[in-house]
């Protein structure tokens, strides 16, 4: 090493040219490797999003804050169109992780399994191990590449094409586009088809059909100019810091993100954390204002009910695969920039044995997205709504060694081209009123869509 670069701090630029380095010294046929260095001048990750091109994803979990993981290209793809193909691909994910135990695999489903009609470029769901992994733990940033190379002389070439591809990770000189103005073109339902919608779930709940269904709405935006991601989610970021931020951008621009409250399950080892999130009242004007609304929320039945049913599934759900189940909090608030919501949080202790597939599958949906009961509710969701889910409401998170964690992706957006679509819902119960759902559909929207002008 020159005595230059011990004087020269690990900028990203000087820790991708180490990088690419150590990329170079990887004895094709030798396996799995992660190499990591550590980057020490400042960085934002967003800002490296931005700068960078191809496939890449963003995720940062909720409550600890200043842990996020930044993905660029990618070393590895499976597909999960199904929970069950999870589990097919846990052979692959654990051979990986048994070389690089810090290695992590970040991406999402769909919410429905078998549905057509679906997102251009998010058809099926995708968990990805990054090519380079900007990573933020404990304050320390780690800059990382996983790589296998093939024996020989193909090995060789594609090492080199790798450590190229090193030298070229940049942070970009702030964030490149200003926010855009935008027109809404399209509410799918609108107002008087939400209406029908609504009398329709609360038809169905009168004749013991369904106990609560969770309605979703898609806002299509048409922006004036082109949007970058990563400069809406970086100032979604601040308005709303105690979410878990994700996203996952496509070659040709095509985007999945957003900034959501809500936990599916984080798993360590044979501990599980899960919650059931939901009622939900606007924020307050006033401290004062805002104090009236919580705690109305606090002791309002229907809300409660919301909730409720939601805990009770969740505990039902993992029963069968824990050894015990317990709420572990009282029903209390998550305040956020525009709403308030009821949570409960839940722990168990798995049983040995249950995979991150199983859980997916057991959990996804709860009726924090879905509804009580599961399958009837998804078979009158699909009847019922006529705009394509997509990834939202699903869960996004990721998977690493022996833990796992997954978010429900809520309060996000999918980006395809100009067209940004917003998507928002609110769970039916016996009692639910078709206005002030609209309305809680709007405040649940609200705080995206004051980083975009909007015109009607
Ligand atoms: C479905 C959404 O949110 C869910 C529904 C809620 C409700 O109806 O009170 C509250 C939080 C979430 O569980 C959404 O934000 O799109
Ligand atoms: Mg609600």
């Amino acid at each position: 090493m020159s005595a230059d670069s011990f004087r020269q701090p690990l900028t990203l630029s000087v820790a991708a040219a180490k990088l690419a380095e150590k990329i170079n010294q990887v004895e094709p046929g030798s396996g799995w490797h992660r190499i990591a260095l550590p980057v020490c001048v400042e960085t934002d990750l967003l800002a490296c999003l931005a700068g960078g091109e191809g496939v890449r994803v963003y995720w940062s979990q909720r409550d600890t804050p200043g842990q996020e993981t930044a993905g660029f290209g990618v070393a590895l793809a499976l597909n999960v169109a199904h929970t069950c193909d999870l589990d097919e691909c846990l052979p692959v994910i654990r051979n990986i992780l048994n070389t690089c135990p810090q290695a992590r695999f970040v991406g999402g489903l769909p919410f429905f399994e078998d549905r057509k009609e679906q997102w251009p470029g998010f058809e099926g769901g995708e968990l990805i191990l990054p090519r380079f992994e900007l990573t933020r733990r404990q304050g320390q940033l780690t800059l990382a590449c996983h790589v296998e190379l093939p024996a020989g002389a193909a090995g060789e070439q594609f090492r080199s094409q790798i450590a190229r591809q090193a030298l070229s990770l940049k942070e970009a000189k702030g964030f490149p586009c200003a926010l855009p103005s935008a027109e809404i073109v399209k509410e799918n339902p609108d107002w008087q088809l939400w209406q029908n919608q609504v009398g329709q779930v609360l038809g169905l709940m009168e004749q013991d059909e369904l106990e609560k269904l969770v309605l979703s709405r898609e806002q299509q935006l048409e922006l004036e100019a082109d949007l970058c991601p990563w400069s809406l989610l970086s100032a979604w970021q601040k308005l709303t810091p105690e979410t878990y931020r994700f996203a996952f951008i496509r070659e040709n621009g095509q985007c999945f993100f957003g900034a959501s409250p809500e936990r599916l399950y984080r798993r360590n080892g044979q501990t599980l954390d899960s919650e059931a999130l939901a009622g939900t009242a606007p924020r307050g004007l006033t401290p004062a204002q805002d104090r009236r609304l919580a705690s109305a929320l606090l002791s309002d039945d229907k809300n409660r009910r919301e909730n409720s049913l939601v805990l009770q599934a969740v505990r039902h759900a993992l029963q069968s695969c824990s050894e015990s189940v317990e709420p572990i909090s009282e029903m209390s608030l998550i305040r956020l920039k525009s709403v308030q919501h009821l949570r409960q949080m839940i722990r168990a202790k798995l049983k040995p044995g249950v995979t991150d597939g199983m859980l997916l599958k057991l959990l996804h949906p709860t009726p924090a997205v879905g509804g009580v009961p599961k399958d009837r509710a998804l078979e009158q969701l699909a009847t019922i709504e006529n705009h394509a889910r997509g990834w939202y409401a699903a869960p996004f998170g990721c998977i690493g060694n022996d833990q796992a964690e997954f978010a429900v992706a809520l309060r996000c957006v999918f980006l395809n081209g100009r067209n940004l679509s917003l998507y928002s819902g609110a769970g039916l119960v016996c009692g639910s009123d078709a206005n002030a759902e609209w309305a809680e559909l709007d405040s649940k929207l609200r705080t995206v869509q004051s980083l975009l002008q909007i015109s009607q």
